[in-house]
């Protein structure tokens, strides 16, 4: 069952788009990562699925209710399913860390031997219980962030939208933190949106990614599928064709054990398969560990060529065609 539909959501700024035509749906449990450039669209995307800005056309459908036409006090209340998380945390320094978490349980009225007990099994999930009357100053950034979340989670959110959540913190902070979420996930069952500009983040946390670009959504899919595109797009000739030309090459991606590099690959590949390759590249296979993709450029490819690559490589695929003179 789907926690979040987003259908066809068109949001401009004084006629410069900012959101086009964008669709997608999150199940429940899932963990969506939404990655693409500065400006492509990416906050205001987020902004719009917590309810903080409405698209001029469009439906955001969370728990089959639309945000995006909903009057002002029901919307309010929707909002309430909803737990954000931000890159520099936002916590009030003047309140204790108890208190931070508390804030929103305040503001829903909820009485204060409950909200006290609610914060306590909140700080033990966060792995915070001992710095409940500690202030924000005294904490260090992946610990305020825990607090970030902690608060995000109060009110038993059906939906959890970060934003950039681990920008602002070092490569060890940011995998105890990914690992939190992924455990909130896990524990909770909690649908998790997040928007990041770093891959690894999406590699680490992602079930599914959008990539988006100038307000459109130019790929969706799996973590591997998105970063391999991007990998591959990164060091493919600018000239590759999809059909083959007279005379034209073929570039190969082979996938083999990383054991495969320790030998004359290449040269073992021409004497069994009668073709001549240059290597174009390496670089690590999306498929996982001890796996390699080695791009080669094939010159005389027959069907018989890549049927012993195919023997001899974990996977062989023809990615394009270049003329024969690059
Ligand atoms: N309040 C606003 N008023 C005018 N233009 C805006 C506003 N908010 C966003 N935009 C424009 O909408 C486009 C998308 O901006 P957005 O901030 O959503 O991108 P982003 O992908 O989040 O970028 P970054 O990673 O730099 O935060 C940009 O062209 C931006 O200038």
């Amino acid at each position: 069952m789907n926690l979040l539909e987003v259908e066809r959501l068109n949001r401009a700024f004084g006629g410069q788009t900012a959101l086009h035509d964008i669709s997608f749906n999150v199940g429940k449990g899932q963990r969506l990562g939404i990655i693409g450039r500065s400006g492509a669209g990416k906050s205001t995307l987020l902004r719009c699925l917590s309810g903080l800005d409405r698209p001029q056309s469009g439906k955001i459908l969370l728990e089959g209710e639309d945000m995006a036409t909903l009057p002002e006090a029901r919307l309010v209340v929707l909002r309430r399913r909803i737990g954000l998380v931000f890159q520099h945390f936002n916590l009030l320094t003047s309140r204790t860390v108890a208190a931070n978490v508390a804030l929103p349980l305040e503001i829903a009225g909820m009485p204060k031997a409950l909200r006290s007990k609610r914060v306590a099994e909140l700080l033990e999930l966060v792995g915070l219980a001992d710095h409940a009357s500690k202030y924000p100053a005294m904490l260090s950034g992946g610990q305020k962030q825990r607090i970030g979340i902690a608060r995000a989670l109060a009110a038993h959110p059906a939906l959890l939208l970060c934003d950039e959540a681990t920008s602002a913190l070092d490569p060890e902070t940011t995998e105890s933190i990914l690992a939190l979420l992924a455990d909130i996930n896990q524990v909770l069952g909690l649908t998790i949106v997040f928007i990041t500009h770093e891959m690894d983040v999406v590699r680490r946390l992602a079930q599914q990614v959008l990539v988006l670009e100038k307000g459109r959504i130019v790929a969706r899919g799996t973590p591997a599928d998105i970063l391999d595109a991007n990998q591959m797009a990164a060091i493919l000739p600018p000239n590759l064709s999809q059909t083959p030309q007279d005379g034209s090459h073929a570039i190969v991606r082979l996938t083999v054990g990383t054991q495969a590099l320790c030998a004359p690959l290449l040269h073992t590949l021409e004497q069994q398969c009668q073709a001549r390759f240059a290597l174009l590249h390496t670089l690590p296979s999306p498929e996982g560990d001890g796996q390699v993709d080695v791009v080669v450029q094939a010159d005389g490819l027959s069907v018989s060529t890549m049927n012993a690559l195919q023997a001899h490589a974990c996977a062989a695929e023809v990615i394009g065609y270049v003329p024969a003179h690059s």
